[in-house]
């Protein structure tokens, strides 16, 4: 048994919506050319590490999916068992889904849609704040991934910005007002060693630079 468990998490690469500054939340937009290309880099970077995996998690959008797909067929390990559950979907925007930000910025104001975003435990209406979140991953995790990694299985999660905000709350013992503030780019592992009670005792942020794709990923 290793004295160290193996989580690598990620946010998917850019989704149309994400390129048209839209909330996203439930639905369901796929991945632009520079999402797939920083998929793709997210692969080689974890192939460069050598890294290898036995298990992966993911949501039940296609987006999360479709990276993970992309990371694993990277690392030649497309053969490992995927899990999908939409307890790790991003965070529901209820009535802002679809909307702009800067339009929805336009209609409601700066203030209260920074509030929506990016407050801990106020909810935009018909959504979920991020503490509703948490309270749908943090079970999630603590049931169904934490005791396999427990027994040294390496783990791959390709979610999203809010459900991995509410693991990094849970894994760096941060508080809702500090994990707020934390932006999570798209396509980037963040690698994480936790001892055998499940702490974190090492971390570290692959990041990567990558050239814009010029090409119109509208239909
Ligand atoms: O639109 C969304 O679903 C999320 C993630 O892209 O946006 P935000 O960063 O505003 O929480």
């Amino acid at each position: 048994m290793p004295d160290k468990n193996l989580l690598v998490i990620i946010r998917h690469g850019q989704s149309t919506w994400n390129c048209d500054n839209r909330f996203t939340g439930w639905k369901d937009p796929p991945l632009t050319a520079q999402g797939i290309m920083e998929a793709e880099k997210a692969g080689d970077l974890l192939a460069d590490k050598n890294f290898k995996f036995d298990l992966a998690y993911t949501s039940a959008l296609s987006r999360a999916q479709k990276t993970l797909d992309i990371i694993l067929d990277k690392i030649h390990q497309k053969d490992i068992p995927v899990t999908k559950d939409q307890a790790l979907n991003e965070r529901d925007y209820g009535d802002l889904t679809g909307l702009n930000k800067d339009d929805a910025r336009i209609k409601f104001g700066v203030e209260q849609v920074h509030i929506w975003r990016r407050s801990y435990d106020i909810a935009p209406p018909g959504g979920e704040s991020l503490k509703l979140t948490a309270e749908r991953v943090l079970p999630y995790w603590k049931k169904e991934i934490l005791p396999k990694l427990l027994t040294g299985k390496r783990i791959l999660i390709s979610a999203h910005g809010n459900s991995m905000r509410a693991l990094i709350m849970s894994l760096e013992g941060l508080s809702g007002e500090e994990i707020v503030s934390r932006e999570l780019d798209t396509g980037v592992p963040i690698v994480y060693w936790l001892d055998k009670e499940g702490n974190v005792v090492q971390k570290e942020v692959l990041t990567h630079e990558i050239d814009e794709v010029l090409v119109n990923t509208k239909p």
